[in-house]
């Protein structure tokens, strides 16, 4: 039964130890799932006599008025032989053996953080004690509870010290050790109050009463005692510790408790309950409780640890990886964390992800509408047509075909392609950014590095752009091409040209009749809609060859090469990364160390079983 409290003990200073004991996690932590023992009770009640009759040593800070003023948690060690030490969790390693060493410690270390004032704090101080003396537990001393602020306290302190104590004990783990004077009214008692507060029913409340000895003379308290009246779900249990006297005379706690022992044996009141009653029987009596209590409570820690496990792994690599201490480390990072982002960014245009779809609408529907949208009127209007074949003359009519004027006229149709050619190109350029900018939201590893975030988003950005001015070249490249070389064959299938008519005496422009200018006319949009039909198929083609397909491959391939010749400091400074979730992740880190120990601590307790 002991490893089970050993447990408890080993977990509960592993949570102290990276200050993982509540309310500033916003995890539920494994403290708050350990059974404890809060030591709890009006100022001056005797709480931290108790505590130290239960160990059977005397280390406490003493005095009048408000003096434990932050948490203690005190965990006892049994060991089987050797000299009694102490050891606090701020000064690892350190082993006091003098005990009076360990009050000063307390004191200093209460000062550290409150300083030399009458100030509470709710961070805990924590202690191990190891003694073949004392049974395995855990207790926390907590500040006592009072009425009234003193001088040189803050008006709140009432209610500060009622709202930490009230933190620890309302956790349904925490066994209460309610702590009342007998020599007071228990009607009055601070430490009844408050813990039937948090347990109503008394499930988890030891009474403990003080001060028996101090009591009226005439009176007794055995109606508590012998649970007649302020019954609890558990005896209460009478304690005699050392008065103020005792302590000034340096009473020791072996004497202290044998005094105890002789004072319920020898008062004809308490005789009939002395094996029930003092710090010894109260030690055991926690003991035992403690122990069934964490056996109950084993599967419920068990499932705690692996869901808290579970979510912490996710936090983590919410987080991503921390950042590499050498240069080849950080750049490896950067690379790796680019590699992600390029590959969302492929996913979007793959299918995997939304968005590429864009790109295949601007070929079916942008191109199309924008190219029939092109009506060539002006270009061949019959005032056009017969201007521009009759200039390509020149000084001498064409005899069989105007072949010249057929290039001017084709020539100049074709080059209004190039709008809706540029307008093609500029859309998916537009796409592809918007692409970019969704990839970079979308990569998890860019979140934590503001600065390689935008590196990134620049770097992607300058490749569109040269892309898109690639494609640009490429595309009106292929209007060019048509314009320079016309297709034969569709002008020797053509009907010959035999009556041209016209009036030669008229304006120089007559020189053709209208139905002649109207066949050239409209043997030239023929021959512009069989290239717009090719152009229709080979534009998409270039621009998916110079933009899309290169964006898919090249990316960050001059980013990658710029980034091989920076130096380590230079690439700390794109992985600098927000502090806060810096410190997020070491914290996380520790936490999963922590819980991942507990895991292996418990399931070695229950295979021992
Ligand atoms: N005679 C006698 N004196 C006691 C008993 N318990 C405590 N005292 C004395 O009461 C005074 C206060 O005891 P503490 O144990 O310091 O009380 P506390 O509740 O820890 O005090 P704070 O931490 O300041 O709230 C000390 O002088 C003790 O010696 C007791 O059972 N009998």
């Amino acid at each position: 039964m002991d490893t089970l409290i050993n447990l408890v003990n080993k977990l509960q200073k592993a949570c102290t130890a990276l200050g993982d004991f509540g309310e500033e996690s916003s995890l539920p932590t494994l403290w708050d799932a350990l059974p404890t023992i809060a030591v709890v009770g009006g100022q001056s009640s005797g709480k931290s006599s108790v505590l130290e009759s239960v160990v059977g040593k005397d280390f406490l800070p003493r005095g009048s008025g408000i003096v434990t003023r932050r948490p203690l948690v005190l965990q006892l060690h049994k060991i089987e032989e050797g000299k009694e030490y102490a050891e606090f969790a701020h000064l690892p390693r350190k082993w006091f053996t003098d005990f009076a060493a360990v009050r000063k410690e307390i004191g200093d270390e209460t000062d550290r953080v409150t300083g030399r004032t009458k100030q509470i704090s709710s961070v805990p101080i924590y202690l191990s004690i190891y003694s073949p003396n004392v049974v395995n537990l855990t207790l926390i001393d907590l500040p006592g509870l009072t009425k009234i602020a003193v001088e040189g306290q803050s008006d709140s302190i009432v209610q500060d010290i009622e709202n930490m104590v009230r933190s620890y004990i309302e956790k349904p783990n925490c066994i209460i050790l309610a702590v009342s004077p007998a020599n007071q009214d228990l009607a009055t008692s601070d430490a009844i109050k408050i813990s039937r507060e948090v347990d109503p029913k008394g499930e988890r409340t030891f009474g403990v009463l003080t001060k028996i000895d101090l009591m009226d003379k005439g009176t007794d308290a055995v109606d508590i005692l012998e649970g007649r009246s302020h019954r609890l779900k558990f005896p209460w249990i009478g304690v005699v510790n050392r008065s103020q006297a005792d302590i000034n005379q340096n009473i020791d706690m072996i004497a202290a408790r044998r005094k105890e022992r002789e004072y319920f044996f020898n008062s004809p009141e308490y005789s009939h309950l002395a094996n029930r009653m003092g710090s010894e029987h109260l030690g055991k009596v926690l003991s035992r409780h403690l122990e069934s209590l964490i056996k109950s409570r084993i599967p419920g820690l068990q499932s705690l640890i692996n869901k808290a496990i579970l979510d912490l792994e996710t936090e983590l690599n919410r987080l991503g990886n921390p950042i590499a201490a050498d240069s080849g480390g950080k750049l490896y990072m950067i690379m790796e964390i680019c590699r992600a982002f390029d590959q969302t960014f492929k996913e979007h245009l793959d299918g995997i992800r939304a968005g590429g779809e864009k790109v295949y609408g601007v070929f079916e529907n942008q191109l199309p509408s924008a190219l029939k949208r092109l009506q060539f009127d002006k270009q061949l209007s019959m005032e056009n047509v017969r201007k521009l074949i009759t200039e390509a003359d020149g000084y001498q009519p064409h005899l069989i075909a105007p072949e010249q004027g057929y290039r001017r006229l084709i020539e100049s149709t074709l080059v209004t392609i190039k709008l809706p050619t540029e307008a093609v190109v500029d859309a998916v350029h537009d796409i592809l950014r918007d692409l970019v900018r969704k990839s970079i939201k979308e990569t998890k590893e860019l979140k934590n590095y503001p600065p390689l975030k935008v590196e990134v988003m620049n770097a992607a950005y300058e490749s569109l752009e040269r892309m898109k001015n690639e494609s640009k070249r490429a595309a009106l490249q292929l209007v060019d091409m048509e314009c320079s070389y016309l297709t034969v064959d569709f002008f020797r299938n053509l009907p010959q040209d035999v009556e041209k008519g016209g009036n030669p005496t008229h304006s120089i422009y007559d020189r053709y009749n209208d139905a002649y200018i109207r066949r050239v006319g409209s043997n030239v949009l023929a021959y512009v809609h069989m290239v717009v039909g090719t152009l229709r198929h080979s534009i998409p083609k270039s621009v998916v060859y110079c933009q899309v397909r290169e964006a898919k491959r090249s990316l960050l391939d001059r980013f990658f090469t710029e980034l091989g010749a920076k130096e380590g400091r230079q690439l700390g400074k794109l992985l600098d990364e927000d502090p806060e979730i810096t410190q997020r992740r070491q914290n996380t880190v520790k936490r999963l160390e922590l819980y991942r120990a507990a895991q292996c601590e418990i399931d070695t307790v229950v295979w021992a079983k």
